[in-house]
């Protein structure tokens, strides 16, 4: 018998026709307040489930009793308990690599654009405000030649320091829980201390996955350390950062500016007091949305849920 397949998030249609191939499937393009209960109902006899951006909370899984692989269309894992897919035996699959360049590009556009003004200057433009030569009222500080202090050089941390170091000509400072010596000497990195690298660097840039240890691990104090020249850049989860603390420091010029493609709450509330900061550029969670990436990263997530399904090794497992 085929094995039952929930999709929780649009594919496009060749890999669902591969899906299909092998699986009975019972579609959801997304999950919505109308649509819910019914998707908790396929869950009842589903054996692997596909998707993304929906938090699966254990209660969802408690009730899929015959489930053996969740397949996430994202690198970061933590719409899910890991430890409850461990006391099950699940597996859960996601989408490392293939998303780390278009990531590392996004990085890149938050650090330039926050540093030259571009989005608020652009904005300028199109509102006709551009009546004569621009003056210091319009300038941005240089990116080339500045300090990069990475918190988390991982893949994407590791490609955004690449960018910075060979097209930038950044010193790179990074952190991570233990020092990655290829780095060192592929960037001439150098490995500091959380502290140090805030107090030296002059863009901060968080790229860590969410996880106990690293929730709210920025916030007031983090800021306070950092220079008032510094730019804050977070795209790897909100709830990294406390964002509250985060507003209180652009409004007091605590720092300079902040690029930000994640939030607390996503979608922003249109309310945010983030919204009506100049020095903020604010993105969408847009890091991967490039369709070349979108697509190498369902292809992946489509073969680590066939691989699990058919008792093969899966190419990419989180658990
Ligand atoms: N905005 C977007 O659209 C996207 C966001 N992301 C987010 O980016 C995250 C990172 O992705 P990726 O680079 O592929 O992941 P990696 O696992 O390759 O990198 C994470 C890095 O963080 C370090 N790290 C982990 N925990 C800690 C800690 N407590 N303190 C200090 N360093 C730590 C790790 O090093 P060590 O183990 O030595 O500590 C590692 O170098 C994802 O989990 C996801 O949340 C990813 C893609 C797109
Ligand atoms: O946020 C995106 C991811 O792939 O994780």
């Amino acid at each position: 018998m085929k094995p039952h397949v929930v999709v929780y998030k649009k594919l496009p249609e060749h890999l669902l026709q591969r899906l299909q191939a092998e699986c009975n499937v019972t579609l959801f393009d997304r999950i919505t307040q109308d649509n819910r209960a019914d998707f908790l109902a396929a869950l009842k006899t589903a054996h692997g489930m596909i998707g993304a951006s929906l938090p699966i909370t254990n209660d969802m899984l408690e009730g899929a009793p015959q489930l053996r692989i969740a397949s996430t269309i994202s690198v970061g894992v933590d719409n899910f308990d890991l430890d409850y897919f461990r006391r099950r035996g699940l597996m859960l699959a996601h989408t490392p690599g293939v998303l780390t360049e278009a990531t590392a590009d996004t990085i890149f556009a938050l650090i330039l654009s926050t540093a030259r003004r571009v989005v608020e200057l652009a904005e300028y433009v199109k509102a006709g405000r551009w009546k004569g030569s621009i003056g210091e009222a319009q300038f941005g500080v240089n990116v080339h030649g500045k300090t990069l202090g990475l918190i988390g050089m991982g893949r994407i941390g590791s490609a955004v320091a690449r960018r910075a170091h060979h097209g930038f000509g950044m010193p790179i400072l990074y952190h991570n829980r233990r020092p990655d010596p290829e780095a060192e000497r592929e960037l001439d990195a150098r490995y500091v201390s959380q502290d140090e690298l805030l107090a030296q660097a002059d863009f901060v840039c968080v790229m860590l996955p969410l996880n106990a240890d690293t929730e709210r691990l920025i916030g007031a104090r983090e800021f306070a350390l950092m220079k008032r020249s510094a730019i804050f850049i977070n795209a790897s989860r909100g709830r990294i950062v406390d964002e509250a603390a985060l507003i209180e420091a652009l409004q007091d010029k605590t720092i300079y500016g902040a690029g930000l493609d994640v939030f607390e709450v996503e979608p922003l509330p249109a309310e945010s007091p983030l919204l009506q900061l100049p020095n903020v550029v604010a993105l969408p969670h847009i890091g991967s949305a490039t369709h070349e990436t979108r697509l190498a990263m369902a292809e992946l997530a489509v073969s680590n849920l066939l691989a699990g399904l058919r008792g093969e090794p899966v190419p990419h497992l989180a658990v």
